[in-house]
């Protein structure tokens, strides 16, 4: 059964005005490999640890500003027309019925959480009532592009809209038009050089101040109390990380001053948006968190996460992997091909984004490989090819084929073949609203454990995000996790022991 929203009965819970707050016991292990002192010999212990905690969030939600790099791309124009007409209750003719407008694909529009069992019948609720979230219907939107192309222009170049949809959209949209970007051509392909016709002249320091500038203006024009930033413009190549050039935060700071080459747009902006205090997203699989802007933020306490939104084969990869592992079958081969013809796909076609892509891409199996010694030996890993391909016709609608190969029961094969076709950006605009939705949300929540003096933040580096990225951004010396329904897991137990309710662990004694 399906409920609209609930409240917590408990003395751990307490709904004021402008706050909630819990006590939350937090039931985790302590696993120690000890030597015996009679044997000698060394031996594992695994220790049920409990830590109290305390959470507190600020229950006001703000009006929030949302500024894309590269608004007027494929992603951009389709996230702002998309929002917009949930916003109007748009609905649009197509070939097969009259469409209503929705957020389908977004976890925090879209999706349920169990609340527990009533009269011996599931009860859920939707995942954006566990605490008080952004509506996209009140986002405002603004942002930067190298192309001065308006945002209803963009969303008929984009092509991913139906016609009539395009026509009723376009009025609200032919006004919005990207501020400069911050371009250069070294970092994305050659082919992009066409549109870049709206970039920031001068130096990287001027450049930054530029958008430091415009994140200002936009705050005050919009009369917005709080802006994300948000990352959704080409893949660029891989920044070299260089000791002495982009290492720490005050090298950075001082190559950027230096005007040195090596400091990409992306890196750019993140500095802007660090040095701003306002939350910087990246939707793209590139290094723009060089070590020394995650220095940065760490010391700002400034909201980063990244990279690259997790929107098809590869969460659909991070999904089929866990399931076989989990299962003790074992992955052995892993074909990933695509190919696709949007100004995204034609950015990746150049060997030195697609290598960022390729890397985000492929990484995302490490760890589910690595939980399972059964199956693999230390260092061993299924064979694993990544491949996109440029083909204009197709358009924004990818063409994925995935082959998965994995040994089976007494030398038996398994070959799971995989076909997905579909608009791109009609995966990645939700998950964009679903980053900007809780990156902001995460900046209200503080959080104390028992010995800690006073409440702080979660870590600058937001791994809350990561169920909505390929390569998990994660604070130095932390574990990445990758397998989709651990992620899922984390983020809503996390909120739910925000208003004191227990992790969901559907082992439902009950009925047992
Ligand atoms: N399903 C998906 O669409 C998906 C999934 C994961 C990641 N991504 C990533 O999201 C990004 C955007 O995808 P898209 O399909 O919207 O691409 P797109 O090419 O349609 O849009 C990118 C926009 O960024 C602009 N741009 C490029 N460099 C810029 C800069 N330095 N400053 C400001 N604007 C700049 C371009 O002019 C373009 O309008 C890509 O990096 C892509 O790899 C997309
Ligand atoms: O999210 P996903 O489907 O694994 O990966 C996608 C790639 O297959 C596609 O070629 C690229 O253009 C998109 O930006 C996205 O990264």
């Amino acid at each position: 059964m399906f409920i609209e929203k609930f409240r917590v009965d408990s003395p751990n819970v307490t709904y004021g005005e402008d706050e909630i707050r819990s006590l939350y016991r937090y039931e985790t292990t302590e696993v120690v490999h000890e030597k015996d002192n009679v044997s000698g010999s060394y031996h594992w212990t695994v220790r049920p640890k409990t830590v109290s905690y305390e959470f507190k969030t600020d229950a006001r939600v703000p009006k929030l500003g949302v500024m894309l790099v590269g608004w007027g791309g494929n992603n951009g124009s389709t996230l702002t027309g998309g929002v917009i007409a949930n916003k109007e209750g748009i609905s649009w003719a197509t070939k097969d019925k009259v469409q209503q407008a929705n957020y389908f694909g977004s976890l925090t529009q879209a999706s349920t959480i169990r609340v527990g069992s009533y009269n011996g019948e599931e009860i859920y609720a939707p995942f954006k009532s566990l605490l008080p979230m952004v509506n996209p219907d009140d986002i405002v939107f603004g942002g930067w592009d190298i192309s001065d192309m308006n945002l209803a222009d963009a969303m008929a170049r984009a092509r991913v809209f139906e016609i009539d949809l395009q026509k009723q959209l376009r009025p609200y949209m032919e006004k919005m038009v990207p501020l400069p970007g911050i371009y250069d051509p070294d970092f994305i392909a050659a082919n992009q050089g066409s549109r870049a016709n709206n970039v920031i002249k001068g130096t990287k320091k001027e450049q930054v101040q530029q958008i430091i500038k415009d994140i200002r203006e936009f705050k005050e024009a919009n009369k917005v109390d709080r802006v994300v930033v948000l990352w959704t413009a080409n893949t660029e190549r891989y920044s070299d990380v260089i000791v002495g050039l982009n290492d720490t935060m005050e090298n950075l700071l001082a190559s950027m001053d230096k005007n040195e080459a090596e400091i990409s747009p992306s890196t750019l902006y993140g500095i802007a948006c660090v040095l701003e205090n306002v939350p910087f997203v990246n939707g793209s699989p590139q290094n723009t968190f060089v070590p020394g802007l995650i220095d940065l933020a760490i010391h700002r306490n400034t909201l980063i996460g990244g990279d690259d939104f997790k929107s098809g084969q590869t969460k659909m990869k991070s999904v089929l992997v866990d399931f076989l592992v989990g299962a003790g079958i074992k992955p052995t081969s892993i074909v990933s091909y695509n190919h696709l013809g949007n100004n995204d796909g034609m950015n990746l076609s150049a060997p030195q984004t697609f290598r960022s892509k390729e890397i985000s891409k492929s990484n995302v199996v490490d760890d589910m490989v690595s939980s399972n010694g059964i199956l693999y030996e230390p260092g061993e890993h299924p064979d694993h090819v990544v491949v996109i391909k440029y083909v204009p016709y197709v358009g924004d609608s990818k063409r994925a084929m995935d082959e998965y190969t994995s040994e089976i029961f007494m030398g038996g094969k398994n070959t799971i073949v995989l076909h997905n076709t579909c608009e791109d950006s009609l995966l990645a605009a939700p998950i964009i609203l679903d980053l900007v939705i809780l990156a902001e949300l995460s900046t209200r929540i503080q959080l104390k454990a028992e010995g800690e003096g006073k409440f702080h933040s979660f870590h600058p580096v937001a791994t809350i995000l990561s169920y909505l990225t390929k390569a998990p951004l994660v604070p130095p010396g932390t574990p990445v996790v990758n397998a989709l329904s651990k992620q899922r897991a984390m983020l809503e137990n996390i909120l739910r022991a925000c208003i004191g309710l227990s992790p969901e662990n559907n082992m439902i004694l009950e009925y047992k």
